[in-house]
Parts: C-alpha cells; structure tokens; sequence
C-alpha cells in the first residue's frame, strides 16, 4: 500500500467484522482515511459506530478483517513492537497503590529504562500536563481531571509522536472539560504530536480538531471528513464564532445523514 509520506496512519478499505454467538458484527466497513504528521483528528458518531474499534486496530488490539492499515509505515504489530504511539483510555485507569510518578513511571520501567531516565521523563511529562508537584500523591487524593492529566503523561512517556486517545474527558464536568481541552491544545501545539481523538462531543470535536471524521454505525463508516479552518491558536471564546458554529452545524447535518433514528 503507498501512504504518502506525511502519513501517520492510512487505512484503504479497512473492515472489522466480528464473529459472535448471535451471527457476525460488522463494527468497520470500507474506511478509507489519512491522518497526516501533526494534525489533530477527532472521530464522532452514535454509540457502536466503531469509534474505539478503529482506535483499537491502529493499537494492534484488534486485527482488521478487510482492507489494509499501516501506522508510520508499518503494519499495527511492528508499529506497536517500536513504541509508536500513547493510549489514553476512557478511564484514568491508574494503579490505586502507586503514587502519581509511579504510574507514569510504569511503562518505562517495563521497556527497562535506568533509574535516571525514569526519573527525567516523569518530570518532564508531569510538567507537560501541570502536575509538578504532584509525583508523589496518591491517584485517590487527585480529582478525576487530576488523574486523567495523570493518565495523559504516563501514554506521553515513551515520548511516541502519535497520541490515541478514546473519550478521555467523557466522565468530566463541563467545566473541567473545557480547562483540559484548552491545555490539550497547548500540549499538542508545544509536542507536535499526532492525536486521534475519540468524542461524543460536537463542541470539543470542533474546537480541538484540524480534521474531524463523522462515522455512522451498523457497519461502522466514515461519513463525512470536515477539514478545520479555524487557527491553531483557540481561546475558549472561540466557541462563539460564526466559523466555529458553521463547522459544528456540518458535523451535525453529518451526524444526522448516517444515523437512522427509527431503528
Ligand atoms: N470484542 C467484540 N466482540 C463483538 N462485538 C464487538 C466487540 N467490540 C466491539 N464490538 C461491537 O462493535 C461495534 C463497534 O463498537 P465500538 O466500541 O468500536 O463503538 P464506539 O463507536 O466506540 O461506541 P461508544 O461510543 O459507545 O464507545 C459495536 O456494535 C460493538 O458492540
């Protein structure tokens, strides 16, 4: 397959289907989509639609039945084999018995990384996410935004260019919502990462993404690609811009197209 060469993942006709005692779920079908060095791409859509399968294949957690995928070049096994990417989960999912520093020290410690280089990328990735000072709490004596800040630098310890990151603000308030979009895009501005970013949320789509990807479900397909014309830089004022609520109305009209709301 020839994925350009800006191409962080590129997936030609990608399909999952999975085999279950009720008969075969089609969770992907023919998704075709680029997502080039730098940008910001969110995936929305109605529950099922495959948001965190797609997600999962890029991760090598899942193998594609159909099409082809390559992740920088590479097939999802060797890029997970090199360390290609973070994955930050629905969830903190943080070990409740090790401090902060030790969680985001985790997966350094399992890839066998010396002391001293543990101890500089944990502080360099606490400091990243605002959390100097914070290395030696407990994840119970943080708040839930605390803790998937938390979660944020551990999948950015290995320092991988790309960041899959599956609903990770779902569970949080509006306002600390919007607090952790805002210092995400800074993130993202001051790393160059790549992220993909799974959301249910047409605001937090728009104002986060440089490429938003609408989905429909029952087979999970890519509806409709909205490239973003708003500028990198985004106070949280930006929201109110004719701009901005023109491209939400488009996500929305997408989302409306591919789902079926008498089923
Ligand atoms: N391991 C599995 N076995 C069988 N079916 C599965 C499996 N994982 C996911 N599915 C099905 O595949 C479809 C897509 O699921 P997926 O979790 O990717 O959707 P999603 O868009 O992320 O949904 P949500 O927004 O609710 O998280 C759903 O119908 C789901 O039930």
């Amino acid at each position: 397959m020839n994925a350009s060469p800006a191409s962080v993942v590129s997936a030609r006709k990608l399909g999952l289907t999975f085999q279950t005692s009720d008969g075969p779920v089609h969770a992907l079908s023919d998704v075709d989509l680029e997502v080039e060095k730098g940008d910001f791409v969110s995936f929305i859509g109605p529950s099922g639609c495959g948001k965190t399968t797609f997600l999962r294949v890029i991760a090598d957690l899942e193998k594609n039945t159909a099409g082809e995928i390559t992740i920088n070049g590479m097939t999802p096994e060797e890029a997970r084999k090199s360390r290609c990417y973070g994955y930050v989960f629905q969830a903190p999912a943080l070990y409740p018995w090790r401090t902060i520093e030790k969680n985001v020290a985790l997966p350094l410690e399992i890839m066998g990384h010396g002391k001293t280089e543990q101890q500089e990328r944990v502080r360099r990735t606490l400091d990243l996410v605002n959390l100097s000072g914070f290395g030696k709490k407990y994840p119970w004596q943080l708040s839930g935004g605390m803790q998937q800040r938390a979660s944020i630098a551990r999948a950015l310890a290995f320092d991988a260019d790309l960041l899959l990151m599956d609903e990770p603000f779902g569970a949080l308030d509006e306002i600390v919502r919007d607090h952790l979009n805002e210092q995400l895009l800074k993130l993202w501005a001051a790393t160059e990462k790549t992220i993909c970013f799974v959301t249910h949320s047409i605001p937090e789509a728009v104002y986060l993404s440089t490429k938003i990807v609408v989905m429909s479900p029952r087979p999970g397909r890519v509806t409709d690609v909205i490239h973003s014309t708003l500028p990198r830089e985004r106070p949280l004022e930006i929201r109110e811009r004719p701009e901005f609520l023109e491209i939400a109305h488009r996500v929305r009209e997408g989302l409306r197209a591919g789902h079926s709301y008498e089923e």
